[in-house]
């Protein structure tokens, strides 16, 4: 028999919702390892993610993306933090069904003061408050659809989040 190899939770949200911040003090709180995949993809192909938009195109890296987390999900066993639009691609939709995942949710404001005008996320270049709004009202339908648990993080710390997904793992 195989043994069932699947994260404990993984996180999902837009970018400065916290995933990458709240997966390592879980995994931390937890004992068990933690995995980005933004991380594995950077480390596979030695090149930061902006760059990988810049000489490949988004259509690369989202192609790397998918691959990415189909990965992660089959061999992880601790806490997975997803790039923020990985949820986008049906793959992905269809590979999270039966995952713990939590949607980490964050309001315009919030999200775009946490990411700032850090030149690490391509997708928010140029106006990062109108950039975001688009982003969530397009996307959060479909956070929504893939999570099993929501958790607001405006005005929480990371420690906060990072508490209430604890209490609701049990
Ligand atoms: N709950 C929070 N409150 C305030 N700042 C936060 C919170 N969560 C994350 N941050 C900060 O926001 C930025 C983005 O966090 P990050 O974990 O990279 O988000 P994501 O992976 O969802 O894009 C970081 O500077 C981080 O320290
Ligand atoms: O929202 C997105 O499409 C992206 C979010 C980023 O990850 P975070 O959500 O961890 O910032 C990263 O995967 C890439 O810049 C694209
Ligand atoms: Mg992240």
């Amino acid at each position: 028999m195989t043994a069932d190899v699947r994260p404990v939770v993984v996180l999902v949200g837009p970018p400065g919702a916290g995933k990458s911040t709240v997966a390592a003090l879980l995994a931390e709180s937890l004992g068990v390892e933690v995995r980005d995949t933004d991380t594995d993809i950077e480390t596979a192909t030695g090149t930061p993610i902006a760059d990988l938009f810049v000489t490949h195109g988004e259509a690369h890296f989202r192609a790397l993306e998918v691959d990415a987390v189909a990965t992660a999900l089959g061999e992880h066993r601790g806490v997975l933090a997803l790039g923020g639009g990985a949820v986008m691609r049906d793959e992905t939709q269809a590979a999270l069904r039966g995952h713990t995942v939590v949607f980490l949710d964050v309001g315009l404001a919030e999200a775009a003061s946490r990411v700032g005008l850090s030149s690490a996320r391509p997708l928010l270049l140029g106006n990062v408050r109108s950039q975001m709004k688009a982003l969530l009202d397009s996307r959060r339908p479909t956070y929504e659809a893939v999570a099993t648990h929501v958790i607001s993080t405006d005005g929480r710390t990371p420690t906060e989040v990072a508490e209430e997904i604890l209490t609701l793992l049990g």
